[in-house]
């Protein structure tokens, strides 16, 4: 499904407003013109390019969402940026633009003190940072863990001096007040100072200001411990938010780094698995781990692919299995043959894909930072009118409402607030992937709580999708042995061009049978979608196919309706074969229901949710597989397009709909459910790509199973949500009434902060 990443911050671009919004955006465009004058003096503009680039760098600074602010803010109005990622969580940013070059990019960012370090530029292929070293960049410096330490020192000497010496700016205590304040406040001024000369109104220039002003008013121990809360706050903020990462990075590391593999000599050697090329054999041991992506060429083993599907029953493998690079060998020695690239390993585009994944924010999410754009602005105006009006209008003290409106400023910091969504949202979309369920944005995992019906195709969804022959008839009934030979061979001469789950049982039975007579030429063939297939076998048109093929077809007659029926009753499937007059053979074929789908079923319906089976197959067997797993509303017949409209029709019934299918014939109805579920994706590229939400092996149980992590993500937020926000109302109301001081806020803003972070986190046991 398109990636409908709706970035709030973009859309100022956007030039096509509907007509009511026009004045405020004209104000904006104006006010980018004017800043665009301002900071790209006419001439120093670089020639553009035609196509569009990417380059991702790695901002170690980047550890609030207000520098996401900054930034965008620097960049906004700039010719040749076209948009913009960011990715907290990993300090990452994104930039697609038609620059030359990506050097004016990297010189804003050094200007603004963000010190990007590139990860990968498509204008030169270059791939600049290994993991390891991106991962020494999150690493608090000791230098800084000793300065916070002096800071720290220093603040509480001040404050100490101060209480017993009973004065607030003696020499020493100013003196304290300023080594806390260079110590360890710094950064945070350097920072603010940026922001002020950018127009970006974040934290650390509010923080700035509230420790400038505290000082103006003589309130330096006070002003010394703020700036040290704040800088520890940070710090504490940056350090909590490693474990959001780590949990990601859990996944990576699951694939070991060595490989054993056959040299052009015969001899077994230990290759990097990063230069392991495609088709390469290797060998695995048991109680290895799959290094590579791969299918098995000889041996017999038993494989655990929890790290994959999640599901920790071991898998048995043999030759023409596929193996999966992170999945654990248990018994036997294997080898095979290198089916991807270490990078395009099936684990790692799971986890490329959860990282991507935060790009399509969750409604909250973008709630959360709509929310934010003008709080801050709001908050700053309230502490101005604090600070002015009841000096102005009550001839109230100035100090006090000066240092209320401080406080004020203190509070307006969002970190709490905007931190708190998106690990959340990482937490749940890690939880769920460790658990074999991939889903491919935000939006999908907090939707899900909202699926009330859940639409469920029939063939290889609920059943295996491997059926056998279990009847063969001739229509007229005739015991002929040599003419239920003939005519079988005519069947799977057709049913071999085929990959229908029917055709191939059918195509399978012939070759079970053992006769010496081989398959029969067939030209002209031809697949009829939702009937069968047709093809000339010796200058005969012959057809093999359902009910409704032999209807329109105009050679059914009561008697072979009858034994159709009664054979579908028992949930058998039935393809006929036919002449173009004469109908000739009866096959039935039946499939195997899932074992995981009667239970999943049940929990689905606990839930709330209703099931719904769509098929192609007839309605008689659909109704008989449905009420085999719990189903009560079954549809059968279903063309491609009909399945369609079905999902429509539950859309307008029930609001928000799931569909889960294999994705060849019912792609269109996924594509137009609200969610789009693939099964078995670790084994499908296509499903893997196309599903909203992939699961990696064929447990149907991982259906409810995500929709309770759904509900679970969105009460965590709805959590993080009204902490966030109940803490800034309180200390809202507190510093009004003049009850709260400096530090209690700064102390509070670290509070939230942290408490909605490790809410987040919990979410990583959720699932299991
Ligand atoms: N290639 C084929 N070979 C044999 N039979 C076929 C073929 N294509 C369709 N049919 C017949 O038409 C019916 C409907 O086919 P269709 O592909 O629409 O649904 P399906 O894949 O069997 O079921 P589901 O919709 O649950 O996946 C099948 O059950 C089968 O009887
Ligand atoms: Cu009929």
């Amino acid at each position: 499904m398109a990636n409908c990443n709706h970035d709030h911050h973009d859309h100022q671009h956007d030039h096509q407003h509907p007509a009511a919004d026009v004045g405020a955006h004209e104000k904006e465009h104006a006010k980018h013109r004017a800043a665009d004058a301002f900071r790209h003096q006419a001439g120093d503009r670089p020639r553009l390019l035609d196509t569009s680039a990417e380059a991702v760098f790695l901002i170690q600074k980047m550890d609030c969402p207000t520098e996401e602010k900054l930034i965008r803010d620097r960049f906004k109005g700039m010719a040749g940026i076209e948009s913009m990622q960011f990715n907290l969580i990993q300090r990452e940013l994104t930039v697609q633009h038609r620059l030359p070059s990506v050097a004016p990019i990297v010189s804003i960012l050094t200007a603004l003190d963000l010190e990007p370090a590139l990860k990968s530029d498509s204008l030169t292929g270059a791939v600049g940072l290994s993991d390891e070293l991106g991962d020494s960049a999150f690493k608090i410096p000791r230098r800084k863990w000793l300065l916070m330490a002096l800071s720290g020192s220093a603040a509480v000497g001040a404050e100490l001096v101060a209480w017993s010496s009973g004065q607030d700016t003696s020499w020493l205590v100013i003196g304290l007040a300023l080594l806390a304040i260079f110590t360890g406040g710094l950064d945070t001024l350097k920072k603010g100072w940026i922001a002020l000369r950018n127009f970006s109104l974040n934290m650390n220039f509010l923080m700035s200001l509230a420790v400038i002003g505290a000082a103006v008013i003589g309130q330096w121990p006070e002003a010394a411990v703020v700036i040290f809360l704040f800088a520890l706050a940070e710090m504490i903020e940056a350090l909590s938010l490693d474990r959001a990462r780590n949990a990601i990075k859990g996944l990576m590391a699951m694939a070991p780094d060595l490989a054993t593999v056959q040299g052009a000599d015969g001899e077994w050697r230990a290759v990097s698995t990063q230069q392991v090329a495609l088709a390469a054999l290797v060998r695995v041991k048991p109680g290895e781990r799959v290094p590579l992506d791969g299918v098995v060429v000889d041996g017999q083993t038993s494989i655990n692919q929890a790290p994959i599907t999640g599901e920790s029953m071991p898998v048995l493998k043999q030759a023409g299995d596929p193996v999966f690079a992170g999945t654990i060998n248990e018994r036997g020695v294997i080898s095979y043959k290198v089916t991807a690239l270490q990078a395009n390993s099936t684990l790692a585009r799971i986890i490329k894909s959860v990282q991507q994944a935060q790009g399509q924010r969750a409604p909250t999410q973008r709630f959360v930072d709509q929310f934010a754009r003008y709080y801050i602005p709001l908050v700053v105006l309230a502490a101005v009118l604090v600070a002015t009006l009841p000096p102005l209008l009550l001839g109230a003290a100035f100090y006090p409402w000066l240092y209320k409106a401080l406080v004020l400023l203190v509070i307006a910091c969002p970190c709490a607030l905007v931190i708190s969504t998106p690990v959340t949202v990482v937490s749940g979309l890690a939880a769920a992937a460790t658990h074999g369920v991939l889903i491919k944005g935000g939006v999908h995992l907090e939707m899900g709580r909202k699926i009330k019906a859940l639409a469920l195709d029939k063939t290889g969804t609920l059943t295996l999708g491997k059926p056998g022959v279990t009847d063969v008839s001739l229509v007229q009934a005739a015991d002929d042995a040599g003419l239920l030979l003939q005519w079988q061979r005519l069947a799977a001469s057709l049913a071999s061009h085929s990959d229908h789950p029917v055709s191939t049982a059918v195509a399978a039975h012939w070759q079970a049978q053992g006769s010496a007579q081989g398959l029969l030429e067939v030209v002209d063939f031809e697949a009829l979608t939702g009937r069968g297939v047709q093809g000339k076998i010796d200058g005969q048109q012959f057809y093999l196919g359902n009910h409704r093929l032999v209807h329109e077809m105009d050679i059914c007659s009561p008697e072979l309706e009858a034994r159709l029926d009664a054979l579908e009753l028992q949930g058998k499937t039935t393809v006929v074969l036919c002449s173009a007059s004469t109908p000739l053979l009866i096959l039935a074929v039946a499939d195997t229901v899932r074992p995981s789908a009667v239970a999943a079923i049940a929990r689905l319906y606990a839930m709330g949710v209703e099931a719904v089976m769509l098929t192609g197959d007839n309605p008689h067997t659909a109704q008989a597989i449905a009420s085999q797993v719990g189903i009560v509303d079954a549809r059968g017949n279903l063309l491609p397009q009909d399945k369609l409209s079905a999902v429509n029709e539950l859309i307008a019934r029930y609001g928000y709909v799931g569909m889960v299918g294999d994705g060849i014939n019912d792609a269109p109805a996924l594509a137009q459910a609200n969610i789009g579920f693939a099964m078995g994706a670790a084994g499908s590229d296509t499903a893997l790509e196309t599903a909203d939400v992939a699961l990696m092996d064929d447990d149907l149980g991982k259906l409810p199973d995500f929709i309770r992590l759904s509900k679970k993500t969105h009460s965590v937020l709805l959590q993080n949500i009204t902490l966030a926000l109940g803490i800034k109302a309180i200390f809202l109301v507190l510093a009004v009434t003049g009850e709260a001081t400096l530090w209690m806020a700064v102390f509070a803003d670290m509070g939230a902060s942290l408490l909605v972070v490790f809410n987040g986190l919990r979410l990583l046991r959720a699932v299991r």
